[in-house]
Formats: structure tokens, sequence, C-alpha cells
């Protein structure tokens, strides 16, 4: 059988290049990740198109987009990459048995999931309203950007730590504790999963927040988002509040997460998933709840 009879599908594909070469036979692509991290960060790849549409690139983001294009899925013919260089396009063609698989033609969830993700780029991108101080409402960057300070970790940690210091009844140091567990694990969880799905920040974003770890150059979820779902839930069962206040914990979670995308540092995606993670993330501190009775250890050091 020849090799046009191969039923590869035209490139590109959401996988990226699984399509032919110009010269060779179809060349499979290789997947460096789960299939949900690699669609999900396929983000990038839409992101660098809307950014080349709007015209709106910064030095250098035409490069950066470039490359993760050319990374993501153009096809090989019409753009050239390592996987298309000289060398290999006239590396000897294999015998029929060895020669590789045609690539997955793409699936309904995956071309859905695409689309979600470059409607969510358009819109978060229009949304991204306070991304500068020269942005449509830029004069209200400041305001946001102390919203921001407001769901950030370090205030939150810091306050805790303070409250567990002063604290005076068995009580209060038990919800504290529980707290400050919460806190350090919602750091951890968002710092494993922005690790392993490794979505950029939008590129209409500047990186100029306060105080930040590694992985907080990327962008899936939104820290700000989970700490502030999570937050807003353990307040609310543990803090007797009047209404009002019970209603001012809830918006300032909505605001926190909706201020990021403002900012321009987060997409709708993001945030969206954060709000959920955040509020699962409550259940696993309730399953885990630390007590004298769970913890006697933990709280014969905090009872002292
Ligand atoms: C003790 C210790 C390791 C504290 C780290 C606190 C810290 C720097 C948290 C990062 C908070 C942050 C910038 C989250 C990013 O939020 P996004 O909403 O932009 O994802």
């Amino acid at each position: 059988m020849e090799p046009s009879s191969n039923p590869t599908p035209p490139c590109p594909t959401p996988w990226g290049r699984t399509g032919r070469s110009r010269r060779g036979p179809p060349i499979p692509h290789r997947r460096s990740g789960p299939l949900l991290v690699s669609m999900v960060t396929g983000g990038g790849r839409a992101e660098s198109r809307e950014a080349g549409r709007s015209g709106s690139r910064r030095p250098g983001e035409g490069r950066r987009a470039g490359a993760e294009e050319n990374r993501a899925g153009r096809c090989p013919a019409a753009m050239p990459s390592p996987r298309s260089s000289p060398s290999r396009r006239a590396a000897p063609i294999p015998s029929p048995s060895r020669r590789a698989a045609p690539g997955p033609s793409p699936s309904c969830a995956a071309v859905a999931l695409r689309s979600l993700l470059a409607a969510d780029l358009r819109f978060s991108r229009q949304l991204g309203v306070c991304a500068g101080e020269r942005s449509a409402w830029g004069s209200a960057r400041p305001l946001l950007r102390l919203l921001e300070v407001s769901g950030h970790g370090v205030p939150w940690l810091a306050g805790t730590l303070y409250g567990l210091g002063r604290s005076e009844s068995p009580a209060g140091r038990e919800v504290l504790l529980n707290l400050l567990f919460a806190l350090v694990l919602d750091l951890v969880l968002v710092a494993v999963v922005k690790g392993l799905v490794r979505r950029r920040r939008p590129t209409h974003n500047k990186m100029d927040m306060f105080v930040t770890i590694s992985v907080d150059k990327y962008s899936f979820p939104s820290g700000h988002a989970t700490r502030a779902a999570m937050v807003c839930r353990f307040v609310l069962h543990h803090l007797v509040l009047a209404i009002p206040l019970r209603v001012l914990v809830v918006l300032w979670a909505i605001i926190v997460g909706i201020s990021r995308v403002m900012l321009g540092r987060h997409n709708v995606t993001d945030v969206a998933f954060g709000f959920i993670m955040g509020y699962m993330q409550y259940n696993v501190v309730k399953y885990f709840w630390l007590s004298p009775l769970s913890a006697p250890a933990l709280f014969a050091v905090w009872n002292q």
C-alpha cells in the first residue's frame, strides 16, 4: 500500500502537528503531558493568535506567540520547526511496518474545548479594562490592586499567625489553626495545579504583582479566586456574623475574582475554576479538621 492511502487528517488538528509534511510520511505528534493538560494549555495557542489579531503585542511577544503557535500546532508544511528541519525531512523513510501510525482526529470534546478557550481569551481580553494605567478603566487600577492585596496569601497567613499568637480561647485557637492549615493547603494545591497545567498569564497582563512565587507566572487556576472562595466558606461557617457582614464577605470573594480578569491577571476560566477549586478545598479542610482530639500534639504546642 502506498503512503498516499494513509487516512491522516489534514492539519492543523487540536493536538497540533499530526498532519502530513510536504515530503515525508505523516509525522506523529508526541504529546508531552496528559490530554487534559495538553488541551488546557492549548490556550496559549489561541492566546497568541488572539494577540496577533488585536495587533497589540508588546515587544518580544510576537516571537513568544510565534514560538507558541509553532510548538502548539501549525501545519509542518506551512511553518518550519525543528521537527521539520531539512535533516529530519531527509531521513530515510522506514519500511511500512515501522511507519508511524496516523495521529488522532479531533474529537468533539477537543473541538468544543478549543472553542471555549478561544472565547475565553477573547472575552477576558475585553474584560481586562484595568490591565494598564492607560487602559479604558486604568484609573481604577490602584483600587483593584488594593483588592488584590486583600486576597493575597501573605496578609492572610500573617494575620492568622498573629491571631493565633494573640488568641486566648481554645476554641479561637482551634479555628485559627484550621484556617492556617487551609491557607497552606491552598498554596500547595494551587502551586501543584499551576505547575502541571502551565497556562501562561494573558499577554496583556503587566507582571507587577505584590510578592509572588515561581509558579505565579502561570495563571491556571487563580490563587486569589481559590483563596477567596475557600476563606469565604470558612468564615461563613466559623464566624458568627450579622447578615450584612455575611453578604459583604460573599461580595468580597466575588469582586476579588472579577478583579483578577479586569486587572488582566487571568482569563475567565482561571477564575471560574479557582472558585470551584477553593469551594472544594474547604471540604478537605472540614474532612481533616484539626482538633484537640484528632491532633493532640499540635494543640499541646499551641495551648502552652
Ligand atoms: C510562606 C510562604 C511560602 C508564603 C507565600 C505566599 C505567597 C507569595 C503567595 C502567592 C500569592 C499569589 C501571588 C498568588 C497568585 O494569585 P493569582 O490569582 O494571580 O493566581
